[in-house]
């Protein structure tokens, strides 16, 4: 799927830019539909199987799913899963919004990088690999992470923009580059992460932008914060509510306003993950805001992506409802990191050796449904 050209770009989300500079607005190439004749076959397979049909429920949608995205039937196994971490600090954390100190990004930065997170022991798991990349955090990293960095944390959404124009453009464009390095380095399927503390603070402040939702709608708990924290939260996102609003027509604008340089990378990434048709797996409200702005910039992205889990942050649900999709697991989850998303990776993986390896009827030599049953005519039916 990596080798297929990328056709040309034709949406510009900014042609006329908000702030007044030449600068030009991005571009993401046509967001192409899935296979349509792997889909129909890995449908007609699945009946054929030696099970009754549609028993497997929706682990049998899930196989269809991947082979109508990988364009062949039966599925292939993931040959390179890739987990992608955007790290970034965020100003609004000094405001007392999250139950950890912003220094916690950095040092879990490191620990992503020593393997010793829950994003590494659960792609280890699933056979994935864990990238971590820094896009703002406060402090300095290993340049082997900070090639993409936009700026040392995003500004305090409550007061100012999280980003400068160009910053924004710079981020996003960085996590384009970042989707375009994996797949042409043979990732076949792709997970974000994120790692900032105080980041599902502008997470919950596009959730609602977008979903026209007030602030006690989408604000959460994140790392467990108090009472007290959570009313500084709902205010901060109502304080940033108030410009988002007015530039929720804009993608990049939008970013620039209330997003930072981690979810601005992150809408990047999953945007051209769609363009270059590889598939996704989300995980929860920081990817999941990210997302939803992915679709504005790339118009269809959805179709290459299925929803890992539902976080319990309130936010993580709207998403869902607004992109229309339906998680594979609901575990009470609430961390991000990609670890949701990475989460589902061994019930994806059970879907594909399902379809992928299972006899069919005529091979097991095993009596099909009844005529009655094959042409769909229920039980009570044919006893009329
Ligand atoms: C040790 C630790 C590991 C984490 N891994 C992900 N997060 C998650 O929690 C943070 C967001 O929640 P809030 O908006 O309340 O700060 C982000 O760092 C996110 O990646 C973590 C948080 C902590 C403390
Ligand atoms: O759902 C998430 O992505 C999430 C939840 C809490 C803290 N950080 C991330």
């Amino acid at each position: 799927m990596s080798t297929v050209p990328d056709p040309q770009p034709v949406h510009t989300p900014s042609a006329e830019p908000a702030d007044g500079t030449d600068r030009p607005g991005i571009e993401f190439g046509v967001v192409r539909p899935p296979d349509e004749q792997a889909h129909r076959q890995a449908v007609a397979r699945h009946d054929g199987l030696t099970k009754p049909a549609g028993s497997l429920g929706r682990l049998e949608e899930l196989g269809v799913w991947v082979a109508a995205r990988q364009g062949t039937c039966p599925p292939r196994p993931f040959d390179r899963p890739r987990v992608v971490v955007f790290a970034g600090d965020h100003g609004i954390a000094t405001n007392g919004v999250s139950a950890y100190p912003s220094e916690v990004t950095a040092q879990m930065v490191e620990n992503i990088l020593t393997g010793g997170a829950a994003v590494n022991a659960l792609a280890a798991n699933a056979g994935a690999g864990v990238r971590v990349v820094d896009m703002a955090v406060d402090g300095e990293t290993n340049r082997t992470i900070s090639a993409h960095k936009v700026r040392k944390s995003s500004g305090s959404l409550n007061v100012e923009d999280a980003l400068t124009a160009q910053q924004a453009h710079e981020a996003v464009t960085a996590g384009r580059a970042l989707a375009d390095e994996e797949v042409d380095s043979g990732a076949d399927l792709l997970i974000a992460g994120d790692m900032g503390i105080g980041n599902t603070t502008p997470a919950a402040t596009l959730i609602a932008a977008l979903t026209e939702n007030e602030p006690v709608a989408v604000v959460g708990r994140g790392t467990g914060i108090d009472d007290a924290a959570w009313m500084r939260k709902t205010a901060a996102i109502r304080d940033a509510l108030r410009r988002a609003r007015k530039v929720v027509d804009d993608p990049l604008v939008l970013l620039r306003t209330a997003g930072g340089a981690d979810i601005a990378a992150m809408a990047g990434f999953l945007a051209q993950a769609s363009v270059r048709r590889t598939p996704v797996i989300l995980d929860g409200v920081v990817v999941g805001s990210a997302a939803m702005v992915a679709e504005e910039l790339a118009p269809g992205a959805t179709q290459w992506w299925m929803a890992g889990h539902r976080s319990v942050e309130p936010g993580a649900t709207l998403v869902l409802e607004h992109l229309d999709l339906r998680p594979v697991l609901d575990l009470d989850m609430r961390l991000g990191e990609g670890s949701g998303a990475v989460s589902a990776l061994p019930v994806v993986n059970a879907a594909i050796r399902v379809l992928a390896e299972m006899a069919s009827f005529a091979e097991a030599g095993i009596a099909g449904p009844t005529a009655d049953e094959a042409a769909g005519v229920s039980p009570t039916d044919a006893a009329d």
